[in-house]
């Protein structure tokens, strides 16, 4: 598992590590890591050329005392100092004793072989300043590395509300911070790599799953099992003009763990054809016989309403994907109110708008406003539905009322292609069959799609059925911990 930390949980770990040991042994600690990092990105650092971007405050004090590290061993280090008169003293002198100089020079921005980015870290707020505003456009030879967050990014929500300095990989220092593994920050750290420097942190505000993880949370059959024991997943999909959705989303459902799939809807004949392994029925969820959680929603169209209405009244857990997310904003959070089996949605950001609106929360927002807020967004939809809320989209995140959060480090852009929603929703709705709780058979289900996503895609444009059809492989590379993202300690490709 990968823990990010807030800066208020980072500023209270860093005061009760300090309290113990001689002042500034932490920042020679980061200092350190950092300068490794960067010799290992340069072909050799003797005779190298390194910009040092430094700000006002102890971030700019890391990458000042990492430059003086990296000029001892032979780099011409300039820096150039946002604040010089607050320019942090003993990096300042470090920098200088080690043969480094102080520049006013923006071109070497463009020059030098590596930047520093050390201009705000966990102390930021607002995006760049006028001052280093213009590091954001400028064009770049060598690689930037951002020390501990990319400048202009909020650290813990991953906002980035003004210009953000992009980076080619982010340092960061004790613990990942939330705003580097979720967009639009996430897509502004690169690479990222963490530096331990001895703090002792609580539980953390955000987590991202690993192989290892996923591998514990995979239902596995044994001798005792059989198809019932290992759960029955419904699935209430698809309408006379969306056939194909109820298609995926059994295809999903096929490869999530659940011991058999039971459809029912108008698509059925489509189903049966496709997946002869399926249960089918032509009615609504009441009808269908017993399930151990409901799949409601994809490609529903007008029978939407009445799926939804059946399987709410199941003393199951119920997923909400697509027409039945537009019917639940519809009747806002009282729908559930009544339920003690927990819900799953799993909204894009266009779905997220809707049912916020009809959480009471003023007319819908602009999607593009939350996917720019995707920590704020999946938080208050949560809170507002008493439910477990996967938000989609270019950094999916899962928050449960509860406050747990995890974001899904698997992602790929490839999986925009229609019809991928519903491949997850039948997924995740087969683990929630099989017995996970809803928060992991979200965050699993998220996972082992990204990388399915991933494998289908191989770098060129894939289809929903080819990422279902991925599924196995994919199992079997998170159960024997190969492929990408395997390596528990590997630096994090954004
Ligand atoms: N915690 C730990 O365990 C360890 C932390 N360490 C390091 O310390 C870093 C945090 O240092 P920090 O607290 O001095 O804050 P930092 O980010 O340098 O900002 C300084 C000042 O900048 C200003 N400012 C604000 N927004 C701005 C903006 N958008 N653009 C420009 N300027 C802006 C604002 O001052 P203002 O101008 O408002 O007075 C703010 O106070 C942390 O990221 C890590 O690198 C390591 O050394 C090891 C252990
Ligand atoms: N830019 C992106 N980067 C990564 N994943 C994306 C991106 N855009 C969409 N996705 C993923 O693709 C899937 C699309 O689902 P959805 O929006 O429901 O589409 P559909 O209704 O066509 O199935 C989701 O899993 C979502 O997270
Ligand atoms: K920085």
């Amino acid at each position: 598992m990968r823990r990010a930390h807030t800066v208020e949980q980072v500023r209270a770990a860093e005061a009760a590590r300090m309290a113990r040991l001689p002042e500034g042994t932490l920042m020679q600690r980061a200092a350190a890591g950092l300068a490794a990092t960067c010799a290992r990105l340069l072909p050799r650092v003797y005779g190298s050329r390194i910009l040092v971007l430094a700000g006002s405050g102890d971030n700019g004090g890391d990458a000042l005392f990492a430059g003086a590290l990296l000029a001892r061993r032979g780099a011409r280090v300039d820096a150039l100092l946002l604040a010089p008169a607050k320019a942090h003293p003993g990096g300042l002198a470090a920098l200088r004793a080690a043969g480094g100089r102080v520049t006013s020079d923006q071109s070497l921005f463009s020059t030098a072989d590596l930047v520093l980015d050390g201009i705000v870290g966990i102390g930021g707020s607002g995006g760049l300043r006028p001052g280093a505003q213009v590091f954001a456009s400028l064009p770049r030879r060598g690689r930037v590395v951002a020390v501990d967050v990319p400048s202009g990014v909020d650290p813990d929500t991953g906002e980035v509300p003004g210009a953000a300095l992009r980076a080619d990989v982010t340092v960061c220092f004790g613990t990942y911070k939330p705003g580097l593994l979720v967009d639009p920050g996430a897509s502004y750290a690169g690479v990222l790599q963490l530096v331990g420097i001895g703090l002792e942190l609580p539980d953390p505000a955000l987590a991202a799953l690993q192989h290892a993880d996923v591998a514990a949370l995979l239902p596995v059959p044994d001798a005792e099992s059989d198809k019932y024991r290992r759960g029955v997943v419904g699935v209430a999909a698809g309408s006379a003009r969306y056939p194909g959705a109820a298609v995926l989303a059994v295809a999903g459902a096929l490869h999530g763990g659940a011991g058999a799939v039971r459809y029912a809807g108008t698509a059925a004949a489509e189903v049966v054809r496709r997946f002869p392994e399926a249960l089918v029925t032509d009615g609504g969820p009441a009808g269908a016989g017993r399930v151990q959680a409901w799949v409601v929603g994809p490609g529903g169209g007008d029978g939407a309403a009445r799926a939804l209405g059946e399987a709410l009244a199941s003393d199951v857990p119920v997923l909400v994907d697509a027409d039945g997310l537009t019917e639940l904003a519809r009747l806002g959070p009282a729908a559930l109110a009544g339920r003690r089996a927990p819900v799953v949605l799993t909204p894009h950001t266009g779905e997220a708008a809707r049912l916020l609106a009809g959480a009471g929360e003023g007319p819908p927002p602009a999607a593009a406003e939350l996917a720019a807020a995707r920590l704020a967004t999946v938080r208050r939809l949560a809170a507002a539905y008493r439910a477990t809320v996967l938000l989609k989209g270019s950094t999916t995140v899962v928050a449960e009322p509860g406050g747990a959060v995890r974001v899904n480090p698997t992602g790929t852009a490839w999986l925009a292609t229609a019809g991928s929603g519903d491949v997850l929703s039948g997924l995740a709705g087969s683990l929630l069959a099989a017995g996970l709780a809803p928060l992991d058979a979200a965050s699993a289900a998220a996972y082992l799609h990204g990388l399915a996503g991933r494998s289908a895609a191989e770098g060129a444009p894939t289809t929903a059925l080819a990422v279902a059809a991925a599924l196995p492989q994919v199992w079997r590379a998170v159960r024997a911990g190969r492929g990408p993202g395997a390596e528990p300690d590997a630096p994090v490709r954004a």
